[in-house]
């Protein structure tokens, strides 16, 4: 976690006036969008992806693709494909990888993750920079990966960012351990550019834990829609192990989903009001770890009903804490450490202590805000307890954290005087948020403008 005082921006969030009654259409996910951009970039045809995600990271993952010489075109179009409608699509034509080329990566893990196995199948080198915190966000198992299945990286020994991936047109590939305990997007990453290697790849998972297996169950089964095949532990595979074979990939049509992990600061609205939130186009199956928010806070108060309106959430006012391990859903963490420090008994959140790699160190950082403004968190070796204290308002730092942003909103619902530091950070993932979350509130809602410090 370093300072993030060179953001000035507050944004007071408004406080609930009363119970919220709103439906909020989310954007497309992130995770999907991402995917589904590799994948038809690495097809032998065009290919569709209708409702993506426009954010920073998908907008910087499209631009990277472009670089190597991918096309994308962004259209409004109608469709005949099932649930599309009509709306933003991107068209994706591959074209033979190239260098030399420069990639932004920002800080989207997705992109510094999955993109350096595309480069290394380009012709020609591939510079990898972002911003200052990527440097820091673990990318070790990439590249020794990728160097062991026959790649070479220019990383000046850092195993990290920044760095050159020298693409030679193609990679042997084969079998490959790596310990992903700090993320799981090494072994998506590998597995997503898999059927493109020359003997696809095995890939063997020899560290202690694994974080976030939704994300790599999201990445199998995109893989197999794209025509891949897949072994995979739940196949009947061996634990830890997945294999891709070669082959070409189909140029698909996709409709991306919402994104439930960004729903999740709506629905805590609903639990922290005692109101009630709806979520068009949540859907019956996902890989998403963001569809977890049904049981999580369900435990933590409310109820839901899926139906054909969407997911609707409902609080009573009341919120109980909760144990939970959140290994498998870490991005939610933020929104429910806020909605835990606004319940009437403790929470211990566990098994997220890859938290401190992400956007900023989480763990730290929901501990020192939330703390400043009045409550009682204590950082544990591998998560969060908290226990309920009344809050007052004051200054919440985002650490160019999307969802520190987000979290922040939800304290603010219920406590006077809360002010987003630097809110516009939630275009990581989520650009519009300031306004979906007014328009969720209505017109009743305290002031929204933008103050200076
Ligand atoms: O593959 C993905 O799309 C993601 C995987 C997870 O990463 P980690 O396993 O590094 O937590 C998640 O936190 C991130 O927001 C998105
Ligand atoms: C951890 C996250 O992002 P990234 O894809 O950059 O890892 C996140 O969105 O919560």
């Amino acid at each position: 976690m370093t300072e993030s005082s060179t953001h000035t921006d507050l944004w007071p969030a408004p406080l609930a006036t009363g119970a919220v009654d709103a439906t909020v259409t989310v954007p497309g996910s992130k995770s999907v969008t991402n995917r589904a951009l590799v994948l038809a970039a690495l097809a032998a045809e065009p290919g569709w992806v209708r409702r993506p995600l426009r954010s920073r990271d998908t907008l910087l993952m499209a631009e990277a693709l472009r670089a190597m010489g991918v096309g994308i075109e962004e259209t409004v179009s109608s469709s005949s494909a099932a649930g599309a409608g009509e709306g933003e699509a991107w068209r994706v034509i591959p074209a033979r990888l190239r260098g030399p080329a420069t990639v932004d990566v920002g800080n989207a893990g997705t992109v510094m993750r999955f993109l350096p196995p595309v480069a290394a199948l380009a012709d020609g080198p591939i510079r990898f920079d972002g911003d200052p915190r990527s440097y820091e966000r673990p990318l070790h198992g990439v590249i020794d990966a990728l160097r062991a299945l026959g790649a070479r990286i220019d990383d000046n020994d850092r195993g990290a960012l920044p760095l050159t991936v020298h693409g030679a047109g193609a990679l042997d590939g084969g079998p490959v351990e790596i310990d992903a305990s700090s993320s799981s997007q090494f072994v998506s990453a590998l597995l997503l550019s898999g059927p493109r290697f020359n003997q696809g790849v095995e890939v063997r998972h020899v560290g202690a834990v694994l974080p976030s297996m939704p994300h790599i169950r999201m990445t199998v089964d995109m893989l197999r829609m794209a025509g891949a095949q897949v072994d995979t532990p739940e196949s009947g595979g061996e634990p830890n192990v997945w294999r891709v074979s070669p082959s070409a990939l189909l140029g698909r049509d996709i409709v991306v989903e919402p994104d439930l992990s960004n729903a999740a600061p709506f629905l805590a609205a609903a639990l922290v009001t005692g109101g009630r939130v709806t979520i068009p186009d949540w859907p019956e199956h996902t890989t998403q770890p963001g569809d977890a928010l049904r049981d999580i806070f369900t435990a933590m108060g409310g109820s839901c009903e899926l139906s054909e309106a969407g997911l609707t959430f409902t609080g009573t006012g009341r919120i109980t804490g909760i144990d939970a391990d959140l290994h498998e859903v870490g991005e939610l963490t933020p929104v429910i450490a806020a909605v835990a420090a606004l319940a009437d008994s403790e929470s211990v959140l566990r098994g997220i202590a890859h938290l401190r790699l992400h956007e900023t160190d989480r763990l730290a950082a929901l501990a020192k805000e939330i703390n400043e403004l009045g409550g009682d968190v204590v950082e544990t070796a591998d998560g969060l307890r908290i226990r309920p204290r009344a809050l007052h308002g004051g200054v919440f730092h985002t650490y160019e954290d999307h969802r520190l942003a987000t979290a922040a909103a939800v304290i603010g619902l219920a406590v006077d005087g809360v002010q987003v530091e630097n809110v516009a950070t939630t275009a990581k993932t989520l650009p519009d948020f300031p306004e979906l979350w007014t328009g969720m509130l209505g017109p009743v809602a305290g002031a929204t403008t933008v103050s200076r410090a």
